[in-house]
């Protein structure tokens, strides 16, 4: 089965209201069944989206030293210069924030990178919105429901990630380890390597780049809010050989104060016993990268939606 491709040309021109059916219908069930997609006719500009790869490219070719300039400043939202280590590897990224929080760092000696990356932040966010939509009209909840339930924009980040080539005595062949995001829904854009991967019924299907189309996955938030309706497909990355590989992965969050937890719908209104506790989102976020950043974490360790799983009483 070959992974689903929506298109949103319906949603950016407003066409009329039987191809908007259709995309939602389509959207939905994509998420549904795989929890992974591609979407086309998604409306972010050409230009920025090739102005982007340019100069992250040029960033991440800067010396250590320099790179180093760009390191957080801020723990609460530490956007700038990071890097990997030890058993999860050495990709680098560079994270961006919400614009007018203040807090990106980018380096002055690559001129327009802060325009170029904050615009294709906005460009995101505005689509992970209008997905929102499409979601809370897909599953039947009140108009507008999913967008005030996620009303705090400040938490979503844009990472733009370089995984470096395997090594000729490297023996890990893994670029990313495969996880679930803890999000609502993720954006990725990957460039001509490839190498990224997602699970569906104990398989591994490869999502190889196909130029105008973005990728979107379902985060483990919706997960728990539908109840397992939908499930946040688990993903990894293999480790590019010979060259390096870059990718855009734009998180569509929620605020970590937000409790989070079966919505009534998909629970006690249809006789169904809820599969989570509840949790602060910021629980199962900060769980995550505390261990993902240490590294002498072991992959079994990493925390994940699970953790919050009621088991059913046998
Ligand atoms: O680099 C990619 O294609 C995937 C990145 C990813 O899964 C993530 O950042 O959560
Ligand atoms: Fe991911």
């Amino acid at each position: 089965m070959a992974t689903p491709i929506v298109d949103l040309a319906s949603l950016i021109t407003r066409s009329g209201e039987e191809d908007t059916k259709k995309m939602v219908n389509d959207f939905g069930k994509a998420c549904l069944e795989f929890g992974f997609l591609r979407i086309i006719n998604h409306g972010l500009p050409d230009e920025v989206i090739n102005d982007s790869w340019e100069l992250t490219r040029q960033f991440f070719d800067r010396s250590t030293d320099e790179k180093l300039e760009c390191k957080p400043v801020s723990t609460v939202l530490p956007a700038g210069y990071g890097k990997m280590h030890g058993s999860f590897g050495s990709n680098e990224w560079l994270m961006v924030c919400q614009p007018d929080l203040g807090f990106n760092i980018f380096p002055l000696s690559v001129p327009n990178i802060r325009e170029t990356l904050e615009e294709l932040f906005l460009h995101l966010q505005k689509l992970g919105a209008m997905v929102e939509n499409m979601m809370n009209e897909y599953l039947g909840l009140p108009t507008n429901f999913l967008n005030q339930f996620n009303d705090d924009r400040s938490k979503d980040v844009l990472m733009c990630w370089r995984y470096p080539p395997v090594a000729a005595d490297d023996t890990n062949m893994i670029g990313r380890e495969e996880h679930q995001d803890t999000n609502c829904f993720t954006f990725l854009l990957q460039d001509d390597v490839g190498g990224l991967e997602y699970e569906k019924d104990g398989s591994w299907i490869p999502v190889p780049p196909v130029e105008g189309s973005l990728v979107v996955n379902v985060g483990s938030t919706i997960q728990a809010l539908t109840n397992k309706k939908m499930v946040a497909a688990r993903h990894r990355v293999g480790r590019p050989k010979g060259r390096s590989r870059q990718s855009f992965a734009f998180f569509y969050n929620i605020g970590g104060e937000k409790w989070i937890e079966p919505l009534p719908k998909f629970a006690e209104e249809i006789g169904e016993a809820p599969k989570y506790k509840g949790f602060y989102y910021k629980e199962l976020l900060q769980a995550r990268l505390k261990k993902e950043r240490n590294p002498l974490t072991l992959r079994e360790e990493v925390l994940d939606l699970e953790h919050f799983a009621i088991s059913p009483v046998e």
